[in-house]
């Protein structure tokens, strides 16, 4: 599903390179469910943005469902990430103005899909995350963990193949950081959802199948559950 070869980024800091990611080759395939670990500063938001296309290398090959995202143009890439990504982050980003059915349904209108089959949609995914009696409410009014529920919601609705999480649960209590990896680990399972996580937690990253660490911009170590 994803290859990376060689991939670099480096920031030019007075006449120095600093790199963030060295020379990195990773594969992952369809189903995986993948853990990324490392010390602050290692290169994981660097990466998991690299991965969905928020972010570009400085040099290497990126292949991702069999297209060279290396080449192409940006619009190519947006239509690649809206069809097959999906990003949970760990501070939600979800608008303030919206209600919380709202901001479930806005990747399905930059999908232009008609209104009566985004409700259908929204209504089903509202159902399954049992947030329906909170759809009228905006983002402030829920619990942190009520939000980041939201933000999966929302990052599901457009039903992609890969997931990609940054600290997902960073900013909640265990009970519901345990809840969101069970909710992880049933996607994955159930809906065959490829998810990539960053953590810190060494609990959270046990759900995955495989633990990469980083450190300076490489991978350190690979551990397969
Ligand atoms: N625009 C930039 N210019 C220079 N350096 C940058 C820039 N953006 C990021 N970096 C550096 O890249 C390095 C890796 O950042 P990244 O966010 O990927 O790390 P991380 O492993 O996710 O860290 P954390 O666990 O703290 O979130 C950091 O040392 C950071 O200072």
């Amino acid at each position: 599903m994803l290859s990376l070869q060689h991939i670099s980024k480096y920031y030019q800091t007075g006449g120095n390179k600093t790199f963030v990611l060295n020379d990195l080759s990773l594969n992952i395939d369809q189903g995986e469910f993948v853990s990324i670990m490392g010390p602050s500063g290692s290169g994981k938001s660097t990466l998991l943005n690299i991965i969905g296309m928020l972010d570009e290398p400085t040099s290497g090959y990126h292949y991702f469902m069999e297209q060279p995202v290396h080449q192409l143009k940006e619009k190519q890439r947006s239509a690649l990430y809206k069809q097959y990504i999906g990003f949970v982050f760990q501070a939600y980003h979800l608008i303030d103005e919206l209600t919380v059915l709202e901001n479930i349904e806005t990747p399905l209108i930059y999908q232009n899909i008609k209104g009566a089959e985004r409700k259908a949609l929204v209504a089903d995914m509202l159902d399954r995350f049992n947030i329906v009696g909170k759809k009228d409410l905006f983002p402030a009014q829920l619990s942190g963990g009520q939000q980041q529920l939201v933000g999966i919601a929302r990052a599901l609705i457009g039903k992609p193949k890969l997931l990609l999480a940054d600290e997902p649960t960073g900013n909640l209590n265990s009970k519901q950081g345990e809840e969101i990896m069970e909710l992880f680990k049933k996607i994955n399972k159930e809906d065959g959802v490829t998810i990539i996580q960053v953590t810190h937690s060494e609990k959270n990253a046990e759900y995955g199948s495989r633990i990469i660490n980083l450190l300076d911009g490489r991978i350190e170590s690979t551990t397969t559950l």
